[in-house]
């Protein structure tokens, strides 16, 4: 094989997974968009989704700055030399993270200490099997953090909420499902699609689950349990009203695939692979001789644009405005700059729209746990923190630029948001999926308030962003040092206000009881 030819492909394949939505993937999100009843805030975010997968294909940068942890699955006919694949695909990762098409995101998991360069102990991973076939089969899953945290694994029989008793069953199984779509809420960037395993042991199972998320998105299962399975969990668990960003709206699953194997006697595990929107998974058939790529796969169908849709719903607005009056905006729409006061952040409510102008600085993980026991770098008093891990690239003249910068799931800093809020003045924090009860306190206390921004649209986000003013605590690694950012225009939500209320904890209670209603037996 020639050597080049392959790296050449291996580094399309990454860089087309990273920037270019699968299309069946871009299908169920235009169908989920046309669900959503205009106006609502599920409908906004969906414009915004819609918006960013546009940018991304036009900037051939990250749909979402979490490039994930990628993983690749090859099929190789005999004889062909596996070494040199995996040289190919070390090789093309190191160069599209050093062009800015992926994050920097293989950390020590011991030191903390970020490689820079997407290697590292068992990264990328890369399954490896021979066929009959005399082509070569490359698949690359780049699946995110968020998401993967709310992957979800049960062991029946079980206690579920809302659902009570789940035996080892049809029904049990089907209540263990729909269980893991209410547990994700909006954290994990819905509305998302789900991999299913059923039986096998701990890893085999969430194997077979996540080997589901290769399965196009519009295929028919050949089982007919699991067919009949998979539709039922379409329909109900779109009815739990989580919707995207767990905004509360009609769509909450795009997409459920279920697949099953044999289990021992005494084990009988469900496991369940939650995927974001940003649904990031392509392959390539390759000639073994030459190392060329011969086809893309999943594209089948039609390939939406979303930029042309986007006109033709302008078009349409413009008719419907023409007609009769534009609906009046619902929301209250404010404008802040920091230094921002307590008396400003007392007058937003959820609900509210905010576009924020001026500086911004990035904190997640690293920076919450070092700020619990060091002073800031920068003074915070009346400052705006955000929840995100951008991709960033330096030019030749030494300065930063942002390709991508989406938020984080922020639950993840809620043991120390609301001691950091006041200890250093923070007056408001954005991020995404929203925070707990200790924050929420916090927020009433202090005066603060969270701002929840679209997840996975890190094109549109850095769009807003127009200068890198500095940067501190560079040896926590790219994304999780602190960034201070110059933007304009950034747009969130309030979903969480300094009067107690939160848009989070009142989804998820309404969702609770909607799922409640799916307790009585389906399948038995
Ligand atoms: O790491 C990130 O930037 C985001 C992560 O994928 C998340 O969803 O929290
Ligand atoms: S931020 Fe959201 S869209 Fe991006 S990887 Fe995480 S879960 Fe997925």
């Amino acid at each position: 094989m020639n050597i080049a030819t392959l790296q050449e492909s291996m580094y399309k394949l990454i860089v087309e997974t990273s920037t270019n939505l699968p299309r069946d993937v871009r299908r169920a999100i235009k169908s989920a968009k046309e669900r959503e009843n205009a106006g609502t805030r599920s409908a906004m975010s969906l414009s915004t989704i819609t918006q960013n997968i546009s940018m991304a294909d036009d900037k051939v940068s990250p749909i979402c700055q979490d490039t994930g942890l990628p993983t690749f699955k090859i099929k190789t006919p005999v004889g062909v030399n596996q070494l040199e694949i995996k040289e190919a695909i070390k090789n093309a990762m190191i160069q599209a993270t050093n062009e800015g098409k992926m994050r920097p995101n293989a950390v020590d998991s011991l030191t903390g200490k970020n490689s820079g360069d997407n290697l590292g102990l068992g990264l990328p991973v890369m399954k490896f099997e021979q066929w009959d076939n005399d082509y070569i089969d490359v698949r690359l899953i780049l699946k995110g953090g968020g998401c993967e945290n709310k992957n979800i694994q049960y062991s029946l029989p079980c206690d579920l909420e809302g659902l009570g008793k789940a035996g080892r069953d049809l029904d049990g199984i089907r209540k263990c499902i729909l269980h893991s779509v209410y547990q994700a809420q909006g954290q994990g960037c819905s509305a998302g699609f789900i991999g299913v395993g059923i039986g096998g042991d701990r890893s085999s199972g969430y194997d077979l689950a996540k080997e589901q998320l290769f399965r196009s998105a519009d295929d028919v299962n050949p089982h007919e349990d699991l067919r009949k399975l998979e539709e039922y969990i379409m329909e109900t668990a779109n009815e739990l009203g989580i919707g995207t960003m767990g905004f509360g709206g009609e769509t909450t699953l795009l997409g459920c695939k279920i697949g099953v194997m044999h289990r021992i006697p005494a084990s009988f595990f469900v496991s369940v692979a939650y995927n974001c929107w940003a649904f990031r998974r392509l392959g390539v058939i390759l000639n073994p001789e030459t190392g060329d790529i011969n086809e893309w796969l999943y594209q089948e169908g039609d390939n939406i644009d979303f930029a042309a849709e986007a006109e033709k719903e302008l078009a349409a607005v413009e008719t419907a405005a023409a007609a009769e009056a534009a609906p009046a905006p619902t929301n209250r729409e404010v404008v802040l700059t920091a230094p921002i006061t307590e008396e400003q952040i007392r007058e937003l409510k959820v609900g509210d729209v905010v576009h924020i102008t001026g500086m911004m600085y990035t904190g997640r993980d690293a920076i919450h746990k070092y700020l619990t026991d060091h002073d800031a770098p920068v003074d915070l008093n009346g400052q705006v923190i955000y929840h995100c891990g951008p991709v960033m690239m330096k030019d030749e003249a030494g300065n930063w630029h942002v390709k991508a910068a989406g938020p984080t799931t922020s639950i993840r800093e809620e043991p120390y948001q609301g001691d950091i809020m006041k200890k250093f003045g923070i007056r408001a924090v954005i991020g995404k999926g929203g925070m707990g009860p200790k924050t929420l306190e916090a927020l009433k206390e202090h005066g603060g308030v969270y701002l929840n921004a679209i997840g996975g649209a890190a094109q549109y986000y850095a769009d807003c962003i127009k200068s890198v003013e500095g940067v501190d605590l560079m040896e926590f690694g790219i994304p999780e040092a602190m960034w201070h950012l110059k933007v304009e225009g950034f747009t969130a939500v309030v979903t969480m206000d300094s009067h107690g209320n939160s848009l989070h904890k009142d989804v998820a209670q309404t969702s609770l009881e909607k799922l409640g209603q799916f307790k009585e037996p389906v399948f038995n």
